[in-house]
C-alpha cells in the first residue's frame, strides 16, 4: 500500500509482521533478543538487519504521525531544543561517567561530584529519564539504563554526541544569519560555523586542542563501520596482490583507518597525511603491532602530492568538507602522485555517494541528508552524487575516470584512475 492510503490499523499490522521478521532474524542467527536490561547487546549491523530495522522504524514513525497529527508532532519536534539542552548539560557536567556502571548514586552525591546544584542536576536527570536515559528505581538514587550506559562505556560515541551538541549545535543555531549574510557564496569562509565561532572549522580546531582531540576521537568512533572495511578491503585486496608498497592516505585524520588496515594487510605500509593536531592524536593511538608500517606526514591536500610509487591513494570523508572549487584543487593536487606511481594505481574516494531523491528508503535517505546538512553548517560544503563527483574529477583532469562505484551502504567508494 502506498503511504497515502495507510491507516493506523494497516500500519499496526505492518508493524506486527515487521517485528516478527526481526525476531526471526535474531533466532535464525542465534542472537539474544534485545531488552532494556544493562546486559542487552547492540542490535546487529548487517545490511539485512538494517533493512528490517528501517522498515519497522518507518511504519512506527508513520503510525505515530497519524496518531498525534501535525500540530502535536510540531510541538514536540521544536521542543527537542530543550531535550538537547538537557543532554548537553549532562555531558558537560560528566553525569554519564560519574554515575557508576553498576549500582546507584544519590542525586546529592551526583550533584556534588558534578559541581552543579542539586536542583538542576535532578531536573536534567529526570528529563533524560523520560527518554530512557538513566533510571531512578529508588527515589533520589540514579543508575544507568541500557541507553545511557553506552555513553559511559563508549568514549568515542560520547565524543561524537558531545561535539555535535557543543560546537556544531551552536553553529547550526546561526545557520540563518550565515546564509542571509551571503546567500550566493558557498565555501568554508561563508559558513554557519565561521559565523558562530569566528574561524573556519579546521582553523578553530587548531586553535582549540581540547576540542580537536575530542573531534579526532569522535571521528575514530563514528565512522568505524564494518561495511567501510568491507569496501576498502575488497579494493585493497585486489591492489595488494601485485604491489607491495605504501598506501597513501590523504586527510587521514589520526590514522585510525590505516592502523586497522595495516593489521588486515601485514605486507602493506601506510602513510597518513594530515594537519599537525590530527597527527599528534595519531601518535598517541598507534600500537606496537603497526608502528613500523604506519607513518605520519604533515601535508596539505591543496599542495601537489609529494608521495611517489604508492599502491593506492585514499581520501576518506574529506571532499564533503569542501566546496566544489576546493575539491577540484584537491583532485588536481593528487595528479602528480598518481603520475609518479605505477600505471593503474587507484585513487580511492571513500565518502557518502548521495542517492538521487526517492531512490533509497525514506529513513536511509534522511540519514545521508542529515550528514549533508552537517556539511552545510560546518563548512557550507556538501555530500555529492556520483554525477557531481565525476564533473569535479573531469574539471580537475580530463584523464580521470571512475571505473567502479560501490554504493551498497551509507558510506560509498569510488575507484578512480588516471587514464594513460
Ligand atoms: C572528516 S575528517 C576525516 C578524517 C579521516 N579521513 C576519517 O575518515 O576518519 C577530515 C580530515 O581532513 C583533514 N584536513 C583538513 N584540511 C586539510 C588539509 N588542507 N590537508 C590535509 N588534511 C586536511 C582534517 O584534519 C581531518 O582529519
Amino acid at each position: 500500500m502506498n503511504s497515502q492510503g495507510a491507516s493506523v490499523l494497516s500500519l499496526a499490522e505492518d508493524i506486527f509482521e515487521q517485528a516478527k521478521a526481526i525476531i526471526n532474524y535474531y533466532q535464525a542467527n542465534n542472537l539474544a533478543i534485545p531488552t532494556f536490561s544493562l546486559q542487552s547487546s547492540d542490535p546487529p549491523t548487517t545490511p539485512e538487519y538494517q533493512s528490517l530495522q528501517n522498515a519497522l522504524r518507518t511504519s512506527i514513525e508513520d503510525t505515530q504521525r497519524l496518531v498525534e497529527g501535525p500540530r502535536k508532532f510540531l510541538r514536540s519536534f521544536a521542543a527537542q531544543v530543550y531535550d538537547l539542552a538537557s543532554f548537553r548539560i549532562a555531558l558537560d557536567f560528566e553525569l554519564f561517567t560519574i554515575i557508576p556502571a553498576e549500582g546507584e548514586i544519590s542525586l546529592k552525591e551526583l550533584a556534588d561530584r558534578a559541581g552543579l546544584d542539586l536542583d538542576r542536576v535532578s531536573r536534567v536527570v529526570r528529563m533524560l529519564i523520560t527518554f530512557r536515559f538513566f533510571e531512578e528505581k529508588t527515589p533520589g538514587f540514579i543508575s544507568h539504563s541500557s541507553s545511557s550506559i553506552v555513553l559511559l562505556k563508549d568514549e568515542e560515541l560520547r565524543c561524537t554526541v558531545h561535539y555535535t551538541l557543543d560546537e556544531l549545535l551552536k553553529a547550526a543555531a546561526d545557520s540563518n544569519i550565515s546564509l542571509k549574510s551571503t546567500p550566493f557564496e558557498a565555501d568554508n569562509q561563508n559558513c554557519p560555523f565561521k559565523t558562530r565561532h569566528g574561524l573556519g572549522i579546521f582553523e578553530w580546531y587548531n586553535a582549540n586542542p581540547y576540542n580537536a582531540s575530542r573531534f579526532a576521537r569522535a571521528m575514530a568512533g563514528a565512522t568505524r563501520s564494518k561495511l567501510f572495511y568491507g569496501l576498502i578491503f575488497k579494493v585493497l585486496s585486489y591492489v595488494a596482490q601485485w604491489i607491495v608498497t605504501s598506501t597513501n592516505y590523504v586527510g587521514g585524520g589520526s590514522g585510525h583507518i590505516s592502523m586497522t588496515l595495516a593489521k588486515l594487510f601485514p605486507h602493506l605500509k601506510f602513510v597518513v597525511q594530515d594537519q599537525d593536531e590530527m597527527l599528534i592524536e595519531g601518535q598517541k593511538l598507534i600500537s606496537d603491532e603497526v608502528r613500523d608500517r604506519v607513518f605520519f606526514q604533515r601535508h596539505t591536500f591543496f599542495d601537489q602530492q609529494p608521495f611517489k610509487d604508492a599502491a593506492a591513494f585514499l581520501i576518506r570523508q574529506c571532499t564533503h568538507n569542501w566546496c566544489d572549487r576546493d575539491v577540484v584543487t584537491i583532485f588536481k593536487s593528487m595528479v602528480p602522485g598518481l603520475e609518479s606511481s605505477k600505471p593503474g594505481t587507484p585513487f580511492l574516494i571513500n565518502d557518502i555517494i548521495m542517492p538521487e531523491p526517492g531512490i533509497w528508503t525514506r529513513l536511509a535517505e534522511r540519514e545521508v541528508r542529515q550528514i549533508d546538512i552537517v556539511m552545510l553548517v560546518g563548512f557550507r560544503a556538501k555530500q555529492r552524487t556520483r554525477a557531481e563527483f565525476l564533473a569535479l574529477l573531469t574539471e580537475a583532469d580530463p584523464r580521470y575516470e571512475i571505473r567502479n562505484v560501490y554504493e551498497t551502504g551509507p558510506l560509498g567508494l569510488l575507484e578512480v584512475y588516471l587514464r594513460q
